[in-house]
């Protein structure tokens, strides 16, 4: 069986994170991200949550779980150190909501891969469960190489891209010019660069039409 993997909208969505150590802590950073409205279920919280707390960008609860804490969340995960309150936090779920146990995948219906983001590139890996440490180190592998640049390497792939699609009719040429987009020469330029040679190439084809 292979995971379906997706990227979902959280922006707005209840989040609610059973927890708040040092696990609890990354998946809240991560949800914190997707703009998801993060709710924390814990009597102790570690520092990056206590802070989160402080400025108001997640709630907490200082209280052990409860079913009725999870009532009305799209995602929840359960992230404490203990399986049995862990496996409670699965009871409590509905079948309709997205649940992850940080230490019990096969009663998940999600599993968090490891991320790496350069602006609008967003690079996860996932073992399956298989060796969480294993995604951890390829994703610091692809890291490497796809490094800073990527960020407005795709900002202008993104734009220029749009400025094909809407300037040339031809479906043939408009097809050939996203190719051409593509070539490799066009991350090693610089931003000033890159805006010289696609206008040069999109009067050259505009030229052959
Ligand atoms: C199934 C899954 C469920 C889920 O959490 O979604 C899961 C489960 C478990 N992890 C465990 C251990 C570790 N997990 C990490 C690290 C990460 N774990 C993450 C995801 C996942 N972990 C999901 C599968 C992902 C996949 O493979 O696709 C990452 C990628 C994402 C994230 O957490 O944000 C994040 C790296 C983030 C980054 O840096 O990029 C490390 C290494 C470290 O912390 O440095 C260790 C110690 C080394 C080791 O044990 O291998 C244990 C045993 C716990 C115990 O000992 O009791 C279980 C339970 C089990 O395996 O049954
Ligand atoms: N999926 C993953 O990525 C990983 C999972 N793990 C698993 O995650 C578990 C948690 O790890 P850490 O965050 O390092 O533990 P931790 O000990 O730092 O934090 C546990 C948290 O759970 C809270 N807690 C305990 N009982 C609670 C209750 N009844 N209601 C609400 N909150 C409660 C504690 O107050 C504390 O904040 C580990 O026991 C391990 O099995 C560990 C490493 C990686």
């Amino acid at each position: 069986m292979m995971h379906y993997p997706a990227m979902l909208n959280l922006t707005g969505k209840k989040a609610v994170v059973v927890g708040g150590g040092q696990v609890a802590a990354r998946k809240v950073q991560s949800l914190l991200k997707a703009n998801a409205e993060v709710t924390v279920i814990s009597p102790t919280l570690t520092e990056p949550l206590r802070q989160f707390a402080d400025q108001q960008r997640i709630v907490w609860r200082e209280k052990p779980f409860e079913p009725r804490d999870i009532r009305g969340a799209f995602l929840v995960i359960a992230a404490t150190n203990s399986r049995v309150v862990n496996d409670e936090v699965f009871k409590a779920a509905n079948e309709y909501q997205l649940i992850n146990i940080v230490d019990d995948p096969s009663n998940s219906n999600f599993i968090v891969p490891a991320v790496f983001q350069r602006g609008k590139l967003v690079m996860s890996i996932s073992t399956s469960g298989a060796c969480p440490g294993l995604a951890k180190q390829i994703k610091r592998d692809l890291e490497k190489h796809y490094d800073d640049r990527y960020e407005e390497y795709l900002s202008f792939l993104e734009s220029s891209r749009k400025e094909v699609i809407h300037t040339m009719n031809d479906d043939k040429q408009k097809r050939a010019m996203l190719k051409e987009l593509l070539h490799p020469r066009f991350l090693q330029m610089s931003g000033i660069e890159r805006q010289e040679e696609f206008q040069q190439i999109m009067k050259k084809s505009r030229g052959t039409s």
